[in-house]
């Protein structure tokens, strides 16, 4: 029986006055990995902003887990985990002071964060690392960190925008196969990437978002039939208008030769 956790009706959301989203209407069940792709500005970031309670100020109605998203953000919140694109960490501290903190927010006791936090660190191979300041770590060392923090009250929706962001070969074959075991165990994953032949991999359903409405909903193979595509990325730019790539490429090099001259 299908059990929606996300339920999205009619959601707009301007920008001083330019409508960044112009009524999306979507429903998720739990269990599906739902990669939720766009061109650059399409919206998906202010999308995940708006159900992670980021965003405060939409129209249109959200349930998320059965509740009212204006409602019952909080009681939302402690259920879902986001990772953001961009976020912002307190680097001043260590990741294990870091998650610790995080986990507190979420109402872990401090035994079980301190257990929790030190046996991720360890399969993230950050064990190393974990009583440093964060302040110097690289991209992908703060971006473990970010994955980390988002898990460790064991969301039942993980909302994940770009998670992949500077990671090594290795972490992101982690995160592809935990993505797909999160997803085994009934948790639901809400993925925007670029990185198409991950997302066609990884993903139950894709969601493709065009200038804030959305112009293909469906499992990967089926919309690849439909549209005669060879691949995710071959649809992607049918979809969004972007067949003449090779065409463009040209012309930009021809600008650049141009002003060198
Ligand atoms: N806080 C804000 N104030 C004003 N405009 C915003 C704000 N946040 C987003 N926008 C605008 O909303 C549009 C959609 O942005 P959004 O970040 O959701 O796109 P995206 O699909 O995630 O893009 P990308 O793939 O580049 O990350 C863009 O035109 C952006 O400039």
């Amino acid at each position: 029986m299908e059990n929606p956790v996300i339920q999205i009706q009619n959601l707009k959301k301007s920008f001083n006055h330019q409508e960044v989203l112009k009524g999306i209407d979507l429903e998720v069940n739990a269990g599906e990995v739902i990669g939720y792709l766009g061109s650059n500005g399409a919206g998906k970031s202010t999308t995940v902003k708006i159900l992670c309670g980021v965003i405060r100020d939409f129209e249109g109605d959200i349930r998320i887990l059965g509740h009212d998203l204006r409602q019952e953000d909080i009681t939302i919140k402690k259920r879902i985990g986001y990772i953001p694109e961009n976020a912002i960490m307190y680097e001043q501290l260590t990741p294990l002071e870091y998650l610790e903190f995080t986990a507190s927010l979420y109402g872990i006791t401090p035994d079980i964060a301190r257990q929790k936090s030190t046996d991720l660190l360890e399969l993230f191979e950050m064990k190393n690392f974990r009583n440093d300041r964060m302040l110097h770590f690289s991209k992908g060392m703060k971006q473990k960190i970010h994955i980390l923090s988002g898990l460790l009250h064991n969301p039942d929706i993980l909302f994940m925008d770009e998670p992949l962001n500077g990671l090594d070969a290795n972490a992101v074959i982690m995160v592809k196969e935990m993505i797909s075991q999160l997803s085994k165990e009934g948790k639901t994953i809400f993925y925007c990437s670029h990185l198409m032949d991950i997302v066609e991999r990884i993903s139950t359903r894709i969601i493709l978002l065009n200038e804030g409405q959305i112009i293909a909903n469906g499992a990967v193979e089926i919309l690849k039939q439909q549209s005669g595509s060879s691949s995710l990325e071959n649809l992607f730019s049918k979809l969004t208008g972007q067949t003449d790539s090779t065409e463009k490429a040209e012309k930009i090099i021809h600008v650049f030769e141009k002003k060198n001259q």
